[in-house]
């Protein structure tokens, strides 16, 4: 993968545009995204080890907004049930060309790995395959907020008896004191990582538009409401976690 590194909000800009996953931001996107998000590359490694508990032969495994294939790539590290193939979908071109890229590279080194089809298209307008495991990985907090609750009836209605969804998102906190202190340490880990104030600052106005986080009592609701049976958080850093939905 790139090692390139995210230096996209260094110089100060006249004005933040609104985040988009172009080509300037898939340049730095490995960089970007451990960067940014605590816990990253456990969720990813540990999602191939999750989805292997869920995965049911002959099935379908979904990665929805693969960007590049992160997760697409743990799946095939860790799943080794018969017949399972991976769709991994995202609707930014910039992202799907280098995707299908890192996956050839991936083919080129690994033997008998899952087949896999990476698609360019948006994930409301897919028509699902009945699926064993489905992965929203930090995608579900770009979709609409009033096209979530549709999207994830859909997911529930492919998913097949033994399977799950496994939902990844950066967390709000509805106490407000919660809220500023895990905010702060996100800062805190951003600097650490060596982002400057005015990359911090600079990001922060580029997605507020764009990712609208919901909390974990809104993300249990939603997913009751579209029909799952149980939520179960299984990993939280700082104000980002992953949650397994049973049907
Ligand atoms: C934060 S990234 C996901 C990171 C990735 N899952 C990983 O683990 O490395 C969000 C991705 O969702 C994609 N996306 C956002 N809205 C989408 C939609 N409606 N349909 C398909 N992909 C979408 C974006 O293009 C972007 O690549
Ligand atoms: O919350 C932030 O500040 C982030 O940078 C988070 C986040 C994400 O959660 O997806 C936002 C956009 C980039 O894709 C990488 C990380």
């Amino acid at each position: 993968m790139s090692k390139e590194p995210d230096r996209l909000f260094a110089q100060p800009l006249s004005q933040v545009p609104d985040f988009a996953f172009n080509e300037d931001v898939v340049r730095v996107f490995p960089d970007m995204i451990k960067r940014s998000v605590p816990g990253y590359p456990t969720i990813v490694e540990n999602l191939g080890v999750l989805a292997a508990q869920f995965a049911q032969p002959n099935s379908v495994l979904y990665d929805l907004g693969a960007s590049l294939g992160a997760v697409t790539q743990a799946l095939r590290r860790h799943v080794r049930t018969d017949g399972c193939r991976v769709i991994a979908v995202d609707n930014s071109a910039a992202m799907v060309e280098r995707c299908r890229e890192y996956l050839n590279g991936q083919d080129s080194m690994f033997q008998e790995l899952l087949p896999v089809e990476v698609v360019e298209g948006d994930i409301l307008a897919l028509q699902f395959q009945p699926a064993s495991v489905v992965a929203l990985n930090f995608t579900l907090q770009f979709i609409a907020p009033d096209e979530r609750l549709a999207l994830l009836s859909r997911i529930r209605q492919s998913l097949l008896p033994g399977g799950a969804l496994i939902l990844s998102e950066k967390l709000r906190f509805n106490d407000p004191e919660e809220h500023a202190l895990l905010t702060d340490l996100h800062i805190a880990f951003k600097r650490a990582n060596g982002y400057s104030e005015l990359e911090i600052a600079q990001k922060r106005s580029a997605i507020e538009n764009v990712m609208k986080p919901d909390s974990l009592e809104e993300h249990r609701e939603r997913l009751l409401a579209a029909g799952f049976s149980k939520v179960v958080p299984w990993f939280q850093c700082l104000n980002f976690a992953s949650l397994i939905a049973l049907p």
